[in-house]
């Protein structure tokens, strides 16, 4: 029947569609009516083939007699009323926070299982058997949803949890826009997919400022983003960003990794100084007078004027490039000054030399200059290379490119800009040197530092502003007329015209905001979040002036050297407390079997802190194999066969990984068998995970514990930890 209505629905807005595209020519109110409509109809008709799979997954009763269906869109009858709710609307929200202790009104919650279009299960949980009807109680059935969807074989990809999402991931989900909110829980604990769902009832909830304002959601590598990636859309959301910390930075890509010495420098908060002092190490005064050789004369202003323009242009508080036109402005009238001067200095030497009775007195070109002649002079010389080198030798233009690659490749300035106890020789590296995500921060806090001549921009945002306005005004016209407004279609013009400005050809929202380095997003959410480095969080922070945020992690997952050790340390010097934090406590991934495993290991890395509580129980027990590397692909094969469809993630040390890695080459998520370094492993999921070299993950950093952790934790349903030498200590329970 649900999906009769959602067949109905797709038809009325392809027919829509086709109208609109038939009709052609009219005023101009007319064209942008009619492109506001089909841009909509578009829209509506992409987010309704979009949920073809599992369209309705929950069906409620209330005390009241009230039966309602939950799925992943709204739909309604030819008589407009309700027939399916979307999990994002509050009617739905008993479907998620009903529990025996508080069943929020409820007296039943059914979870739907479909095939296709057909109901393959049911599972039904019972809050008030008493008030039940008799014909109901007969329908009942009992088995577990969530563990159904646990069952599932890995694909390589993540999955939307709409259907089972828990009490305490619903907190998180629906939790206000405001603020700054911390979800901090074990591996498994669904964090990643809580923090997805939460992006889309957010844009679902606040439409109006975040299609605008955008998404940004930060991952740790290329790989996890393209692990999460369908889950947005198959939420009916594409308007979000995604980008890794190494592409926060417009036109620079990070390819390269540091090494860990490097990484804690780059990630030190004292860096921001270093760059800062950097900028104005480039603000230089001559040791002595300026001297510029031009046409045989020398051109000389003093030291001290020098001294005083470079102090006068950075008084002005403007970023470099922009004080320094008021720098190069200024100079330049004293080198018209100091060309006057050296002229009649040059013709009183001639005068000296002809001894001409007729040029009596000296001459005084420089008190004879006007402000037009100073103007017409400096503007001559302008154009001249050598004057241009001088100043620009003095005072540069700058990209953050060219000021970050050139402090690196410079021993000198890292030894005179460092303070003590920042270790910077490990930063020094050759010029042309890829850049490391490490670099991202850097390179933006130069920009902010360097800022650009945006003179042009200035008058392009200008002319932009104009426009919107006048497109604003069209689409108020449009409301008005097409009725829209009243429907409750739209609530504001300018919302409206935003939606206008978006379609056809132009960019959109996600892609202005990816392309823009300062763009204000209207929330952030940032995963695997413990790894940030206190750079890397000015940069995050710079990007959401609102501080609208979603923190993702787990602090004793925390590999990277520059890392978070605790979220107040991370976050109090930009939130100053004004942080809320939700701990999510149930595990969904790690079988029972594989957790005791890894509490060993947590308690060796985070003594009393608590592993979360496994909901799956009864898989295979884990193992310790002693082989070497030749033996390797005989065991995962082993492990291939025992998971059937599912897939094999190979865990590798980063000192044998390249070794490993030729043995399995795949390098594509959704291919049987992949292998990983633990960085490259985070947040991801296998049904069968091979560890091979504990004793090196341990080595590899002084995070080695928590990376041993992470590794632990990635399968669902198999472990094997490989070793070739003793097995570490810490894994002792795995000794058969
Ligand atoms: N409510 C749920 N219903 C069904 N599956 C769930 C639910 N919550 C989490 N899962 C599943 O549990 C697994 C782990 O979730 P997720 O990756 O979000 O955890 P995490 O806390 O981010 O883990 P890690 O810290 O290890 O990265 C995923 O396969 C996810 O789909």
């Amino acid at each position: 029947m649900l999906y009769g209505h959602l067949d109905a629905a797709r038809t009325r807005a392809e027919e829509t569609l086709r109208a609109v595209y038939l009709r052609s020519g009219g005023t101009r109110q007319a064209r942008v009516e009619r492109e506001v409509v089909a841009a909509e109809q578009a829209r509506r008709l992409a987010r309704l083939r979009a949920v073809e799979r599992g369209l309705c997954f929950g069906r409620i009763d209330d005390v009241s007699g009230r039966t309602l269906y939950v799925g992943r869109i709204g739909l309604r009858d030819d008589e407009h009323e309700s027939v399916l709710i979307d999990w994002r609307a509050p009617a739905a929200r008993p479907f998620y926070v009903a529990t025996a202790g508080d069943p929020d009104g409820l007296l039943r919650r059914r979870h739907l299982h479909l095939r296709q279009r057909t109901v393959v299960g049911l599972d039904d949980e019972v809050f008030d058997l008493e008030r039940m009807s008799d014909g109901d109680r007969r329908t009942l059935v009992g088995e577990a949803a969530l563990l159904a969807a646990l069952r599932r074989g890995r694909t390589g990809r993540m999955g939307d949890v709409v259907a089972t999402i828990q009490t305490e991931q619903d907190r998180v989900i629906r939790s206000s826009l405001q603020g700054a909110l911390v979800v901090q829980g074990g591996p498994g604990t669904g964090k990643t997919v809580a923090a997805l769902h939460r992006a889309a009832y957010l844009l679902y909830t606040h439409r109006d400022t975040l299609e605008r304002r955008g998404v940004l959601v930060i991952g740790p590598n290329a790989m996890f983003l393209r692990y999460i990636g369908q889950v947005l859309p198959s939420l009916g959301e594409t308007q979000v960003v995604m980008a890794t910390l190494g592409e926060l930075f417009p036109g620079v890509r990070a390819t390269a990794s540091d090494d860990p010495a490097a990484a804690v420098v780059k990630g030190d908060v004292r860096m921001a100084r270093v760059v800062r002092d950097a900028v104005r190490a480039r603000q230089r005064v001559p040791r002595g007078d300026l001297e510029v050789p031009l046409d045989g004369l020398t051109l000389r202003v003093p030291h001290e004027t020098c001294v005083r323009l470079r102090d006068r242009a950075r008084a002005v508080r403007l970023s470099h490039n922009m004080a320094r036109k008021l720098y190069v402005t200024e100079l330049l009238k004293e080198l018209a000054r100091a060309e006057a001067r050296a002229l009649e200095e040059s013709l009183r030497l001639a005068e000296m030399e002809l001894e001409d009775p007729e040029l009596d007195g000296p001459l005084d070109l420089e008190s004879e200059l006007d402000d037009v002649d100073i103007d017409l002079a400096a503007r001559r010389l302008w154009q001249e290379p050598p004057v241009r080198a001088a100043i620009d030798a003095l005072w540069p233009e700058l990209t953050p490119q060219r000021l970050v690659s050139e402090l690196l490749s410079d021993p000198d300035a890292l030894w005179e800009l460092c303070p003590s106890g920042l270790d910077w020789p490990a930063l020094v590296r050759p010029v042309s040197a890829p850049w490391t995500d490490g670099d991202v921060p850097l390179l933006d806090e130069a920009a902010e530092l360097l800022g650009e001549d945006d003179s042009a921009a200035r008058v392009a945002s200008r002319e932009a502003a104009a426009e919107w306005s006048e497109q604003e005004l069209y689409a108020r016209e449009v409301l008005e007329s097409t009725g829209l407004l009243e429907e409750g279609v739209f609530q504001r013009a300018d919302v409206l015209a935003g939606r206008h400005a978006d379609d056809g050809e132009g960019p959109t929202t996600a892609e202005r905001a990816a392309a823009d380095r300062t763009w204000a997003y209207g929330h952030v959410i940032v995963d695997e979040a413990q790894e940030l480095s206190a750079m890397a969080w000015r940069a995050v922070m710079r990007r959401v002036p609102a501080k609208s945020l979603t923190i993702v992690g787990d602090i004793a997952q925390t590999g990277s050297a520059a890392g978070a050790r605790s979220w107040a340390q991370a976050l109090d010097p930009h939130l100053a407390g004004r942080w809320r934090e939700e701990r999510l406590l149930v595990n969904y991934r790690t079988p029972v079997e594989i957790m005791r495993v890894a509490a060993d290991v947590l308690a060796s890395v985070a003594p009393g802190e608590e592993p979360p509580r496994s909901v799956r129980e009864g898989g295979a027990e884990p193992r310790a194999v002693r082989c070497a590397t030749a033996g390797l692909p005989a065991l995962v094969a082993e492990e291939l066969a025992a998971v059937g469809d599912g897939r094999v993630g190979v865990i590798v040390s980063d000192a044998r990984h390249a070794e490993v890695a030729a043995l399995f080459p795949g390098e594509d998520l959704e291919e049987p068998v992949v292998a990983l370094t633990v960085t490259r492993s985070k947040g991801l999921e296998f049904d069968a995970v091979v560890v091979v070299d504990p004793a090196g993950i341990l080595a590899q950093s002084p995070q080695g514990g928590q990376d041993l952790y992470v590794a632990v934790t990635r399968a669902t349903r198999r472990l094997t930890v490989v070793h070739d030498g003793d097995l570490p200590e810490v894994l002792s329970r795995l000794r058969s």
